[in-house]
């Protein structure tokens, strides 16, 4: 009887290495203007060429610009930026590694294009040199971000040695309430397990709550699993995403496709399959949540407070907490919802695809941003930002106020022009909040979509749930 990540692991295996490693086999390679300069530099120090160029797919979005987007690499002013821009292109001309260029209506964020093309499959390897590579185990996959030398590795020899993880099950009771969705569920599993409490294992999310999601909402689960310290998130395949995968263009199709479906009915975990660590919620009472810290950690329902002395578990949590509200700029027992906000942040590979705009839509429509909050909204791929402006979803943001900007990481991390101001607070859609990821002095609160529209009407932190 094996797991769901021990069949992955299994069929994957080049060779055992002993000690708990094995050299695996790397079915697919999402690669960023980031993490991929230094190497495709090494490859051409050693004179070596990319092995299976059809095994990856390139894209830039950490370092592009949401605004005026038609001037291309003139339009990035930041000289680190537009380098990092230049180089993939330069390298992406000089080897037949497909890539979606920055004025292709595909261009957007690499963990929301693999999904949308099909290039992520269940029962494939997928790597990419970025933390969040966690997302595509939504679909079964066994996927983890690598660093920069490991990219080099994977280009070079298409695989990767890896360290087996422990099986850890989060499994999920009873049904998301209103007003709730895959956001909260994770901040909330987060809360619980801690920012460690993943370490060295693969994060099967399962139970009712779970398969009720969509492929969306699955994507959002996963996504964050790496901050909670694990090494990849799963979600076993079922009909929802075989129905998700179905025409999408690198997909299987015709005889392929039913192929394909024989072996991904396969990959569930097996009825009674051993996990070393279970985690079991109840989601029945789930609230809206939002970090009040700088770690996503640092979470609470909407209608809690902000931690007070003496109620840490630890002496270290205890510090922490301290450390982290007085960054936050938050009294200790101060209401959540008493916190003005200077900045709205809809977007990320967490919450940047269709559901989540219709989500934060639903919000807004009728409705209009507080006054002095910057609101933007920035869609997560080309293909969501059109689809949502054939839904008119556009249009709603507009009318709220609202700034529809192009698809790419954006304010999600200050690595371009959108960034926080010392000082701001930010309700953001992203998953990290830690000191500065938003810009220099930037304070964060992590929220799901909803919330995060509802905090722009309202101008403060607010239970969406007052707003349905
Ligand atoms: C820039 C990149 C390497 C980084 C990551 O690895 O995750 C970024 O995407 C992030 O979210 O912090
Ligand atoms: S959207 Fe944020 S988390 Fe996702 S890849 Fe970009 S910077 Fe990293």
């Amino acid at each position: 009887m094996k797991t769901l990540y021990d069949k992955l692991w299994e069929s994957h295996v080049v060779e055992d290495l002993g000690d708990g490693t094995a050299l695996l086999y790397i079915d697919r390679h999402l690669v960023h203007e980031v993490t991929s300069p230094q190497a495709f530099e090494g490859l051409r120090l050693a004179g070596r060429a990319v092995r299976r160029p059809g095994a990856a797919l390139a894209v830039a979005d950490h370092n592009i610009p949401t605004r005026d987007r038609a001037s291309g690499l003139a339009g990035i002013q930041d000289p680190t930026s537009r380098l990092q821009v230049e180089t993939l292109e330069a390298n992406m001309a000089a080897c037949p590694i497909p890539y979606i260029p920055l004025l292709d209506p595909r261009q957007g964020i690499v963990h929301i294009i693999g999904p949308e093309q099909g290039f992520t499959l269940p029962g494939s390897t997928v790597v990419c040199g970025d933390s969040h590579t966690s997302t595509h185990g939504a679909f079964g996959a066994l996927a983890f971000g690598i660093g920069t030398s490991e990219v080099e590795h994977v280009l070079a020899t298409q695989t990767l040695v890896q360290k087996r993880a422990r099986n850890f099950r989060i499994l999920v009771r009873g049904a998301l309430p209103r007003g709730t969705g895959a956001k909260d569920l994770i901040l909330r599993i987060i809360g619980d397990i801690g920012m460690a409490g993943g370490t060295g294992s693969a994060l099967e999310f399962a139970g009712e709550a779970v398969r009720a999601l969509g492929m969306e909402g699955r994507m959002t689960l996963c996504n964050m699993a790496i901050e909670a310290g694990a090494r990849t998130g799963l979600v076993a395949p079922d009909e929802t995403t075989f129905a998700y995968l179905e025409g999408r263009p690198m997909a299987p199709a015709g005889a392929l496709r039913e192929e394909a479906l024989r072996r991904w009915r396969a990959l569930p975990s097996d009825p009674g399959a051993a996990f070393d660590r279970e985690h079991v919620l109840d989601v029945a009472d789930l609230e809206p949540q939002v970090t009040w810290g700088t770690s996503p950690e640092q979470v609470a329902g909407i209608t809690g407070r902000a931690p007070k002395p003496g109620e840490a578990p630890t002496e270290e949590k205890e510090r922490r907490a301290e450390r982290s509200l007085e960054y936050m700029g938050i009294r200790p027992g101060q209401a959540l919802t008493d916190l003005a906000v200077d900045v709205v942040f809809i977007g990320s590979c967490t919450n940047g695809r269709l559901s989540d705009l219709r989500e934060a839509a639903g919000i807004l429509r009728g409705r209009r941003v507080a006054p002095d909050v910057q609101v933007l909204v920035v869609p997560g791929s080309g293909l969501v930002k059109a689809q949502a402006e054939r839904e008119g979803l556009d249009r709603v943001f507009r009318e709220a106020g609202c700034e529809w900007r192009e698809p790419g990481c954006s304010m999600c991390l200050a690595m371009n022009d959108d960034r926080l101001q010392p000082g701001q607070r930010c309700a953001s859609t992203s998953n990290r909040n830690f000191e500065g990821r938003q810009g220099r002095l930037g304070r964060t609160h992590l929220v799901s979509p909803a919330m995060a529209a509802a905090a722009a009407v309202r101008g403060r932190l607010a239970d969406v749930r007052d707003f349905l």
